[in-house]
């Protein structure tokens, strides 16, 4: 049985006098993809924000791999094996596709007085991580992110993320305004980041590209996690809308 990789205990999270998470238990295990779903405003965002470190909870413990941890910051997520694809992906349009995967963390040589990045190292791993996310097409890795699609665009955030190696990925409505075989493209980078050993949560509206890809479904609704422990092969999409909707409670409340 797949450990724990993350715990995230009690969280409880106002802004200002709006309680947006309360009480939200969730836990992702190793090599494990989690569809995380909810209606707008159920608590899905701000839940991988305090996992992702970009806001702070107001009460409650995070864990990775049994151990506390406190992510004040995204660079704290990071240094613990947490990255997130955002819906605007922090990609920069203007750099190429090499720079964009080791943007921050570019490898310098030259020793310690000829400072300089190493184009052609950066340029050769991004060839190897472009094909390794299942980019056949011939694309230069010193091409600008702005000449790429939108699912091509999603496969070098995805790329990035593997590239260091991060336990666990977050992407956040990666297939929102992509066409069918851009979509299919990102569910099969995702599929390969679990098959290479990474746990992934995937946030998404849209149900059947969730149930294309999860191994698990979590449903918010209202702040709180209604059901954890959703397999797909064992339910329906229509179900599945009914948990999120309030009109059906399958499992019971977990929080
Ligand atoms: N920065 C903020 N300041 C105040 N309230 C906020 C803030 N961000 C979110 N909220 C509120 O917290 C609640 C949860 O919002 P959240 O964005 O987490 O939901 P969501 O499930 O991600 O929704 P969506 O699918 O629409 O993105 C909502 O009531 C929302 O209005």
């Amino acid at each position: 049985m797949a450990e724990d990789l993350i715990r995230m205990e009690k969280i409880n999270k106002f802004y200002g006098r709006i309680h947006a998470l309360r009480d939200v238990n969730l836990t992702v295990r190793t090599h494990e993809v989690v569809g995380l779903l909810g209606d707008n405003g159920a608590g899905k965002s701000t839940l991988i924000k305090v996992l992702s470190g970009a806001v702070p909870l107001t009460s409650g413990n995070i864990l990775i791999k049994g151990r506390k941890v406190e992510l004040k910051s995204t660079a704290d997520a990071i240094a613990n094996g947490i990255e997130t694809i955002f819906q605007d992906s922090a990609l920069v349009p203007q750099l190429s596709i090499a720079r964009n995967l080791f943007l921050g963390r570019e490898p310098i040589k030259g020793g310690s007085f000829l400072n300089r990045l190493d184009q052609d190292a950066m340029n050769a791993s991004a060839r190897e991580l472009l094909k390794r996310v299942g980019i056949t097409k011939d694309i230069p890795p010193e091409t600008p992110i702005a000449a790429l699609s939108g699912g091509e665009r999603q496969a070098v955030a995805i790329a990035r993320a593997m590239q260091f190696d991060s336990e666990l990925i977050i992407l956040d409505e990666p297939t929102n305004n992509l066409g069918v075989a851009e979509t299919q493209g990102v569910l099969r980078f995702v599929r390969e980041a679990r098959d290479t050993g990474h746990s992934c949560i995937f946030i998404a509206h849209n149900i059947h590209h969730v149930f294309q890809v999860v191994d698990r479904i979590i449903v918010m609704r209202g702040g709180r996690v209604v059901a954890d422990d959703i397999d797909p092969k064992h339910t329906t999409i229509e179900q599945v809308e009914r948990i999120i909707t309030g009109e059906e409670l399958l499992h019971a409340i977990t929080a």
